[in-house]
């Protein structure tokens, strides 16, 4: 074969990589369409019967010399890069991401901002348990400067046969503490019926791990005029996490704050394992404020103040955790509630962090 002919094959494979390259734009023009329409109607991406009809006509139709199953890798291969393509056009048009909007979103909330220039420490007792308790807590709190008070009053708990919390009662004296002390009440609810009550006693709302994915709540919670923090569920990916704060979103509350807090892995040093790159990744992908709960993520108090640090080393807004003022006495989470003293160490040694 002369060097001529060598040319004149290339050129036309030349042109047949050009015709390549505009059907499959064309093809991808296409899917992402079916992507839309996809996402309208809420069906999955990926739909494993669709593609082996595809595979089983192509087969049939093949008359080499490509065999069968090179047939079917090459178009696998064009099916996997569509559904990329797909995912990518549908975080494109998420409310919560990056691409929607470029600048942090930052929540102002009685003369505090969450997600700006500063970072937040969200601290109180795992339960609310008596006014006494509660006021403890928070005077202390108060004079390390910390002026986010969370305290669980409605608390699924793992057992049903675990403290449950004091419900309306305990929203109750946390409202009046804060009122005391004007701090700011961080409280969680876990049914769209406490939405109309919570907002009497709570100034942001808590959406906890299990609730992560209760849609109805979700769908409350984004027709609120009230920020949330939504924690991360336990088997969540990122995507499903981001998913669940854009209900929130498209339903019209942009108030929304992410908080990381630990996912379920076989590693068991810590309660749960602290995933730090969900912060980065989250920061990346979203203008929303990220927290990272130190308390339940590894539910260990020897570790929170290296957790801490790499929580806002990694970019998070703040963080979470849960003090007592007699850790041994809680009626829950005893074990990785703060004491008085543990809460001042910590709080002094995330100094140089906060700002
Ligand atoms: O037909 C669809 O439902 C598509 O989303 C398109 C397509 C394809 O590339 O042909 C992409 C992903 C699905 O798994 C199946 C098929």
């Amino acid at each position: 074969m002369s060097a001529e002919e060598l040319k004149s094959l290339r050129s036309k494979l030349d042109e047949i990589n050009v015709e390549l390259l505009e059907l499959m734009t064309k093809r991808a023009e296409i899917v992402t369409d079916i992507g839309k329409v996809k996402a309208k109607i809420g069906t999955k991406r990926f739909d494993p019967v669709r593609e082996s009809q595809m595979l089983e006509e192509l087969v049939q139709l093949n008359k080499g010399p490509f065999s069968d199953d090179t047939i079917r890798h090459l178009f696998k291969q064009i099916f996997k890069a569509s559904l990329d393509l797909q995912k990518i056009d549908q975080q494109k048009e998420l409310l919560v991401s990056r691409k929607i909007k470029r600048t942090d979103t930052v929540i102002e909330i009685k003369g505090l901002t969450i997600g700006g220039e500063e970072k937040v420490i969200i601290a109180g007792p795992c339960a609310v348990e008596t006014y006494e308790q509660t006021r403890a807590a928070a005077e202390k709190l108060k004079s390390l400067g910390v002026r986010l008070l969370r305290g669980g009053a409605y608390k699924p708990r793992t057992s049903p046969y675990d403290f449950q919390g004091l419900g309306e009662e305990g929203l109750q004296i946390l409202r009046k503490v804060a009122d005391e002390l004007d701090m700011i009440v961080v409280s969680e609810i876990v049914s769209p019926n406490e939405m109309e009550m919570a907002h009497k006693y709570i100034d942001m709302i808590q959406i906890g791990a299990r609730n992560m994915q209760n849609f109805e709540l979700l769908k409350v919670a984004g027709e609120a005029n009230i920020p949330i923090i939504l924690k991360r569920g336990l088997a969540a990916t990122l995507e499903e996490f981001l998913f669940a704060a854009e209900y929130v979103v498209s339903h019209g509350n942009s108030q929304v704050i992410l908080c990381e807090r630990g996912i379920r892995t076989y590693e068991r040093a810590t309660r749960n394992t602290l995933d730090i790159s969900a912060v980065p990744i989250l920061k990346n992908e979203s203008h929303l404020p990220v927290l990272v709960d130190v308390s339940h993520s590894t539910g260990r108090k020897d570790i929170v103040v290296p957790t801490s640090k790499a929580a806002l080393a990694a970019g998070a807004d703040g963080i979470m955790v849960e003090h007592h003022p007699n850790p041994p006495v809680a009626l829950c989470d005893a074990a990785q509630q703060l004491n008085p003293e543990e809460i001042e160490n910590l709080c002094n040694q995330l100094k140089p962090f906060l700002r």
